[in-house]
């Protein structure tokens, strides 16, 4: 595919969001494209499936030609033929009644037989660990099963071109890494063309990928195989993260330029470059920090099964205490989301009482205990109701009264907190898929409970976002006590910012630990579906104590954050 000096600038918007872009794909090549939330990075990708210019509407400049065919005259069903898509927002995607009728969708449409699409559904299924659900209504799949069944229904076609727009952020530890290499399979053996977009650099360079694409407000601003960039300092400059055995490495100060397979884990070598980090390593130990306070939420033998769907809670007991900041952690579709509805009140437990600061949930309201318990789901699409920035962020203080003066000051302060106040009088619509996603939690935030629930508080979110936001939680639970949940697949985010974690397994509590004594557990790990980071990695392939290691360089990176 050809970009040659494209610019776009949406209907709604007053500067372009994309400018002067010429980028090369070549057929075969794998690329991803990284750069700060907003940076146009989903206008790129919806330019190769051909939404932009026909589905959304604005001034496209420059020549867009993909698999041959120039956008602009091609219709969306020819290019769909060529590029198979997998959306950042799985839901806008399902269309049909159950899982295998949406995954069977792209077969239906090229007039695939009956008998080889049951079987391909089924083989597809199978490779993506959705044999349970196909039956299922694809709504009421969890959000990691809902981005299996999308990435399932675009695998399936075997399209030419393959274009997933973070492709991770649903997904558990372990099907990230499982997807990553299936995709890698693909590519490898059909010769697929595969642009992926994801803010998680280091989980997608588990696989090779042949170039790294940086965006930064509407251009690009580096082009090159990822053992160049990883050389340069563009993904700190343009606020990404850098993958963390990179900035280990970099702390040990061993020089890059002579480090061997620099993306490549697996091979990494340079003269010395274990004793270099034997030598930075030095031993010390963390004390955890488990129980700070006394119990704010109980739970006590929770039973809860789906009417038609599987039990997910057997004589499940559970305390979280006062001030904590728990990470729950487990397998997709383990049930993490249903554990957070039953604690919100979305659902009701069959058996069991939760109790709240000894008050039993089930005398409350919904309303009542969302101002003590604030829940930020997963997808903000689910949690927005009105049409501008600042009247969704205020909406909840208007339906509790307070005065009009009083939500004008609560609103601005936590759209400032949560980098949004310069956007304050847009419209939700014109806003990144990160940016809805501040959104939702200052909505929460402005209500000030004293627990917070958040599923996924930092997908889609780039480096700059996921750390004022997490170092904002963090400054918060410390100033005001308040407890806070993190449902999150992301590894770092346990490691960095939770005391406490909490694995699920099927049934109830598989572990309930520190996050590094959690990760040092190989089979807690697969039985979790949790997967170890490159820092866990490195320190293995130089013999290096790898829980040791991990929390020295974690320490290393939040000092220097919190300077
Ligand atoms: N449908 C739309 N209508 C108007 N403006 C839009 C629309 N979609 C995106 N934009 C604008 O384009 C900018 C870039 O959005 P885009 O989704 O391409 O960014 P991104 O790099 O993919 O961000 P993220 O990592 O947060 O998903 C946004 O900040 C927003 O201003
Ligand atoms: N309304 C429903 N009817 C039937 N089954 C359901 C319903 N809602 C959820 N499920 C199933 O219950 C299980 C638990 O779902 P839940 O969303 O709690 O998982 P999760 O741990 O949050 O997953 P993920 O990591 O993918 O977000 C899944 O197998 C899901 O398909």
């Amino acid at each position: 595919m050809n970009f040659e000096n494209v610019s776009f600038q949406y209907d709604s918007q007053a500067e372009p969001t994309l400018y002067d872009i010429n980028l090369k794909i070549k057929r075969g090549e794998k690329v991803l494209i990284v750069g700060p939330s907003g940076s146009g990075k989903s206008t790129l990708g919806n330019l190769i499936n051909g939404l932009i210019p026909h589905a959304i509407s604005g001034t496209l400049t420059g020549k867009v030609t993909v698999a041959g065919v120039d956008v602009n005259h091609a219709n969306l069903f020819d290019l769909s033929l060529h590029v198979g898509t997998v959306l950042q927002d799985p839901d806008t995607q399902f269309v049909s009644l159950t899982a295998a009728e949406d995954i069977a969708f792209a077969l239906e449409n090229d007039a695939v037989n009956n008998v080889s699409m049951k079987t391909k559904v089924k083989e597809w299924a199978a490779k993506l660990d959705l044999e349970q659900q196909l039956m299922q209504n694809p709504q009421t799949l969890s959000g990691g099963q809902k981005q299996r069944n999308a990435m399932a229904g675009v695998l399936i076609d075997e399209g030419e071109i393959l274009l997933f727009d973070e492709p991770l952020a649903a997904l558990d530890p372990a099907a990230g890494e499982q997807a990553m290499a299936l995709i890698n399979e693909l590519h490898q053996q059909l010769g697929m063309t595969v642009v992926m977009i994801e803010h998680r650099i280091e989980d997608v360079l588990t696989q090779p990928v042949d170039r790294i694409i940086v965006m930064s407000n509407g251009r690009i601003v580096a082009d090159a195989h990822p053992e160049d960039i990883l050389q340069t300092t563009i993904f700190k400059e343009v606020g990404l993260r850098e993958p963390l055995y990179i900035e280990a490495l970099k702390a040990a100060q061993v020089p890059l330029a002579s480090v061997k397979d620099l993306s490549d884990m697996a091979k990494i070598n340079s003269p010395s470059l274990g004793e270099r980090l034997q030598a930075w390593q030095t031993h010390t130990t963390v004390t955890p920090d488990k129980s700070n306070g006394l119990p704010l939420l109980t739970l006590e033998n929770i039973n809860f099964k789906y009417t038609n769907g599987p039990q997910i809670f057997k004589n499940f007991s559970l305390a979280i205490n006062q001030g904590e900041m728990v990470a729950l952690v487990g397998k997709n579709g383990v049930g993490k989301t249903t554990l957070s509805q039953l604690i919100t009140g979305f659902v009701s437990p069959n058996a069991g009482t939760i109790k709240f600061n000894g008050i039993d949930l089930a005398t409350l309201s919904v309303k009542e205990r969302a101002d003590k318990i604030g829940y930020v789901m997963q997808d903000p699409n689910h949690m927005i109701s009105k049409i501008m920035i600042r009247d969704e962020v205020a909406l909840g203080l208007e339906l509790r009264g307070i005065k009009s003066a009083e939500i004008t000051r609560r609103v601005d302060e936590v759209l400032k907190i949560c980098g949004l106040y310069a956007f304050r009088n847009w419209p939700i619509s014109a806003l990144s898929f990160g940016q809805k996603k501040r959104v939702t939690i200052a909505s929460i935030l402005v209500l000030k409970p004293q627990m917070i629930i958040l599923d996924e508080p930092t997908a889609g979110q780039d480096w700059a976002h996921y750390t004022e936001m997490m170092q904002f939680l963090k400054h918060l639970n410390a100033t005001t006590g308040v407890t806070l949940i993190f449902v999150t697949h992301d590894m770092h985010l346990m490691l960095e910012y939770a005391n406490r974690t909490i694995a699920l397994g099927s049934g109830g509590i598989l572990v309930d630990d520190t996050p590094a004594a959690i990760l040092a557990n190989e089979q807690v790990v697969a039985e979790a579906s949790l997967a170890q980071t490159s820092l866990y990695k490195l320190a293995q392939r130089f013999k290096l104590d790898p829980v040791n290691f991990t929390e020295q360089v974690i320490k290393y990176e939040m000092r220097g954050q919190n300077e």
